[in-house]
């Protein structure tokens, strides 16, 4: 998470042009504010990683949550592999400092489809709650939405949210979790507030 904040401060500016001192306090006062907002994204496509397929559902997914505000720190297609998809999970998390990583594909029940499986091995938790909500808003579009496995993960002080590998079913499934995002990301990396409704 140390970079991603470095990189903030320099985009703001100020780095360079204020003490030491100064620059820790502003990294202080802004994590919860720029931590939070850090993404990645992984497309995970036999297809897409031979460069057979265009990777629409990825592109998709990288304007929408830069529509809403998120910093995009990295991107990256995988096969369906075990070894490359965790590889690239741990990277985007301990690596880039992503605090919200989004997968797309390979969450289904074809022989290859073992995304949801490699999220659970470098995930610490758990969060079904958005995995179920997912999928109650899409079995509204369609009924195949109950073939996803999609899971939603915490890794450290990440959250890592698997999608469908179809735009459509990527995008749909991202909006029914976006309203919740801001709150579960700022809950994961460590916000203390009350969050009962007044
Ligand atoms: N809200 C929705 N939820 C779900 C939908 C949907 O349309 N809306 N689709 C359901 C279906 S059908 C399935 S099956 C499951 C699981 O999907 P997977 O995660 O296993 O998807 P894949 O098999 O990886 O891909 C499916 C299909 O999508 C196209 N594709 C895949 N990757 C890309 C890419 N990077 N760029 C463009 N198109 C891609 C391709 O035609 C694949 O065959 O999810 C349900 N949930
Ligand atoms: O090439 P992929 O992995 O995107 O899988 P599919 O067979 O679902 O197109």
């Amino acid at each position: 998470m140390g970079e991603n904040r470095r990189v903030w401060i320099r985009e703001k500016g100020f780095e360079g042009t204020r003490g030491r001192q100064e620059i820790h306090s502003l990294l202080v006062e802004e994590r919860f504010v720029e931590c939070e907002k850090t993404v990645a994204v992984i497309t995970v496509s036999d297809k897409g990683s031979q460069g057979l397929r265009e990777d629409a559902s990825g592109d998709a997914l990288r304007r929408r949550i830069q529509d809403e505000g998120y910093l995009l720190v990295w991107s990256v297609v995988v096969p369906d592999e075990m070894g490359d998809i965790q590889a690239a999970l741990r990277q985007a998390v301990d690596e880039k400092g992503a605090a919200l990583v989004l997968t797309t594909g390979g969450t289904g029940v074809a022989p290859r489809d073992i995304t949801p499986e490699a999220t659970q091995a470098v995930c610490d938790r758990l969060v079904p709650g958005m995995a179920e909500a997912m999928r109650l808003e899409s079995l509204k579009k369609t009924p195949h939405a109950m073939i996803s496995r999609a899971v939603v993960g915490i890794r450290g002080r990440s959250l890592v949210v698997n999608l469908p590998g179809s735009p459509e079913g990527a995008l749909e499934n991202l909006e029914a979790i976006l309203p919740a995002l801001p709150h579960a990301l700022a809950k994961i990396q460590g916000d203390p507030s009350d969050c009962a409704r007044p």
